[in-house]
């Protein structure tokens, strides 16, 4: 497959696309019009105020009647001769001409006022047009109408507008594989989302989605699919076979049914895009990949959606940031890597996730993209790149970020933060207890979830933040003590026992400086084991549920981990023994009230009763802070 860069892709098809395309409009209620856009200027009928009027409760009078009135000379007014009582809004009528407020009457009897000052002619009146004069344009036209100018539209006589119509998107999801996500799956079969994440996404470009059923890998059936398609709607997207497999049909139906302008785009992810025209209108075919189809659908359906719709879908905000890891890329393509970014010491942090395209997941976490534009090999940790956010900066700002060991009550901690802390949020990335030490010796994260044990002095983390740490205040906000032990098959098959049992079955280790591992090395060492007896010693998983979910699917007979993991995944658990979980932070940072934030949850009865119906936890400790 050929590709070009991804920004001529896009202007080769804009232009093909303007001309084919016709824009058409309907009209719609003014009471209805909120987000839709004017296809042309907007003139009011009316003037508003359509009158004269009242701008304060008092009453009318008549200026030149006022002019010898003062502290020294008050003047008394007669009712109806002088003045006319009016209320805000009311009509002010010659030879009334000024309107004083109700506050500033002295000696009020039923038909006489008395005044201490002049009036000039137009105090208080609203005159007619002062807002809108009739004839006036209220509106231009491509004007996206917000909640103020319907009510503007209403003052000015505009009951309905003539909007953009918006554009009709058709979605035929394809591929043999694919199982609507009512059904439950298999093995070999892959739920239908991508089609759901397109309808939302061209609802929020202003587009009507349609979506047709998943169509099996059928030249004539997706072929057909297509022509109807292509009938019905505006647009048409094409998901999946987009590539160069045995049964990617969609780039070979699209040529014979039409022009197709673009296959293969220098884009990372995203690359096998396909940009057409059929019977005059576009059809997109968009890679299988959720984080590739994500991203050709920002880049290639999005924008000739809002040729349709007339929508501008402002470009993102961008930032600068300093990146966390050294991020390596080909010098043939344009990438998308997704970041997560936090603000730490008044530095924002961008730290790459995930690069898969089938990392649906790292869309979900990313607060933006780090773009790596084709011809560059990449960055070097601590360098400052671009971001292109998602997330507002105020959010990122109050955003708590822990690095380091994972423990399911991070996720308990995160869901409540926010509840009882609105607008402050925690976000968590696993890297194990001493990736996470030396993240925050980098200025990278906030706090360290970790769980190391010192082998000399059986004290837990303590002696790790006095050793790495030597040269600034730290303090341990202490977490949980929970329980190390043994996963394994429901019903324990093997008949694990004790460390030493590990020695014969298919084992599957932590990386290197997870605190589990290190946790497991001093127990083989108290049992006289090497760790070359156990089987799978070297064979690495990231996390406790990683473990876990290795163990469940038979890629492996044992794991260390916690109790807690061991039981969100229904196996059994061999208790070998209890060790501290704290987070690892500068003294300085207790005094920001996201950290205030933070420790409050972790003391708060709601956070511990979550965590006990987990099980496994000792919390009496949770939220003392030790310091170092
Ligand atoms: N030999 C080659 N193989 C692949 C190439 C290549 O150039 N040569 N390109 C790779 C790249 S890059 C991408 S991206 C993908 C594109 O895949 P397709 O568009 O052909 O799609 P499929 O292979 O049918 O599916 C990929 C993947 O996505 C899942 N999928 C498909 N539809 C949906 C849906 N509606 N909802 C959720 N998930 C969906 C599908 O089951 C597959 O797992 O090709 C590479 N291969
Ligand atoms: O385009 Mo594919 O998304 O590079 O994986």
């Amino acid at each position: 497959m050929n590709t070009i860069p991804a920004e001529e892709a896009a202007a080769i098809y804009r232009n093909a696309v303007l001309k084919v395309m016709h824009r058409e409009t309907q009209m719609v209620k003014t009471e209805e019009s909120l987000g839709r856009i004017t296809a042309s200027a907007v003139y009011a009928r009316y003037c508003s105020p359509l009158y004269n009027a009242a701008a304060m409760d008092g009453i009318a009078v008549i200026s030149a009647h006022t002019a010898t009135a003062s502290e020294v000379t008050p003047l008394v007014l007669k009712q109806g001769v002088d003045y006319q009582v009016v209320d805000t809004g009311d009509p002010v009528r010659m030879p009334y001409d000024a309107v004083i407020m109700a506050e500033d009457l002295l000696d009020a009897e039923e038909d006489s006022v008395k005044i201490t000052a002049s009036v000039p002619a137009w105090q208080h009146i609203r005159p007619v047009g002062e807002d809108i004069v009739a004839g006036e344009m209220l509106l231009a036209g491509n004007h996206k109408i917000r909640p103020i100018d319907i009510g503007v539209l209403l003052s000015g006589g505009i009951v309905e507008i003539e909007a953009i119509k918006k554009p009709k998107a058709g979605i035929i999801p394809t591929g043999t594989e694919i199982i609507e996500a009512d059904q439950v799956p298999r093995e070999g079969d892959i739920i239908e989302s991508n089609s759901r994440m397109f309808a939302a996404m061209t609802e929020s470009s202003g587009g009507i989605p349609r979506r047709y059923p998943p169509i099996p890998d059928d030249y004539e059936k997706i072929k057909h699919a297509v022509q109807g398609a292509v009938k019905e709607n505006d647009i048409v997207i094409v998901n999946a076979g987009s590539s160069a497999g045995t049964e990617d049909y969609t780039v070979h139906i699209l040529k014979e049914l039409g022009e197709v302008l673009v296959h293969g785009v220098a884009i990372k992810p995203g690359k096998p895009v396909i940009l057409s025209i059929v019977e005059g209108k576009p059809v997109i075919g968009l890679p299988g990949y959720p984080v590739s189809a994500y991203i050709d659908f920002e880049n290639f359906v999005r924008p000739v959606m809002d040729l349709y719709s007339g929508e501008t879908n402002s470009s993102r905000n961008v930032m600068k940031a300093v990146l966390s890891k050294r991020l390596v890329s080909s010098l043939k393509h344009k990438e998308y890597v997704r970041v997560k970014v936090g603000k730490v010491d008044d530095r924002f942090v961008a730290s790459p996730l995930a690069r898969g395209a089938g990392a649906a997941m790292s869309l979900v976490r990313a607060d933006g993209f780090c773009i790596i534009e084709k011809n560059s090999e990449g960055y070097e940790a601590g360098e400052t790149v671009s971001v292109e956010l998602f997330r507002d900066i105020e959010e990122i700002s109050n955003t708590v970020v822990a690095i380091g060991s994972h423990d399911l009550i991070l996720d308990i901690l995160a869901d409540r933060m926010p509840l009882t802390h609105p607008g402050i949020y925690l976000s968590s990335t696993h890297v194990g207890s001493m990736a996470g030490l030396m993240a925050l010796k980098r200025g990278e994260a906030h706090i360290a979830p970790t769980h190391l044990l010192d082998e000399d002095t059986g004290v837990y983390n303590i002696p790790y933040l006095k050793r790495l740490f030597s040269d600034r205040d730290m303090v341990l906000i202490k977490g949980v003590r929970r329980i190390q032990g043994i996963i394994v098959k429901k019903g324990n098959p093997l008949g694990i026992k004790e460390i030493r049992d590990l020695t014969g079955v298919n084992y599957v280790n932590r990386q290197r400086g997870a605190g589990t591992r290190v946790f497991l090395d001093y127990k083989l060492k108290e049992a006289g084991i090497a760790p070359s007896e156990v089987n799978g010693y070297d064979r690495e998983a990231a996390t406790h549920m990683a473990v876990a979910a290795l163990v469940k699917n038979g890629g492996a007979d044992a794991g260390m981990g916690i109790y807690s993991a061991a039981k969100a995944m229904d196996l059994d658990f061999i208790p070998v023994g209890e060790e501290e979980y704290d987070f690892a932070t500068e003294k300085k940072n207790l005094e920001l009230p996201k950290i205030q934030a933070f420790i409050e949850v972790l003391k708060s009865s709601g956070f511990k009763e979550k965590a006990m119906t987990i099980g496994g936890y000792e919390l009496s400790m949770a939220g003392e802070i030790i310091e170092v």
